[in-house]
């Protein structure tokens, strides 16, 4: 499965934490990143992480091209509620494209620890059948 972390500054050592206590799950998956919290989660852990550009310079979008082309499975994105971003409409793109793809994206702590549960039960194989079914 192909997940993507993604964290604003404010919600960066929350995803470190996660990213820590959900070590063993996470290894076992292609990780993906926006610059700046890859590199947080690669510094604080042994994950090994794809880090694109940093969210302000486009890195969303680069994951939302990945999940356009159906590419990515899971989305854990710790926003900041209470920060205006620079690159509000990049943002809210993203969360589009999940719901036009239906791909789980947690943006709070409680979810994604629901998200990676269900993961580690195996419980989202769905999402591996569905992308087959539409790379066929
Ligand atoms: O801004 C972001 C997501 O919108 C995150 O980008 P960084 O991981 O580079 O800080």
């Amino acid at each position: 499965m192909k997940i993507a972390l993604i964290a604003h500054d404010r919600k960066k050592e929350e995803i470190v934490q996660l990213a820590m206590a959900y070590e063993s799950i996470l290894r076992e998956h292609e990780l993906y990143a926006t610059g700046t919290t890859g590199l947080r989660i690669m510094e604080a852990t042994s994950l090994q992480v794809t880090r694109f550009l940093s969210g302000p310079l486009g890195g969303d979008q680069q994951i939302g091209a990945m999940i356009a082309r159906n590419e990515m499975d899971l989305i854990i994105f710790l926003r900041d509620p209470l920060t205006a971003q620079p690159h509000e409409p990049d943002i809210i793109a993203l969360l589009r494209l999940c719901d036009v793809h239906k791909i789980p994206f947690a943006t709070n702590m409680g979810t994604a620890e629901v998200l990676l549960k269900a993961l580690e039960r195996g419980e989202l194989r769905w999402r591996e059948v569905v992308r087959k079914e539409e790379q066929a």
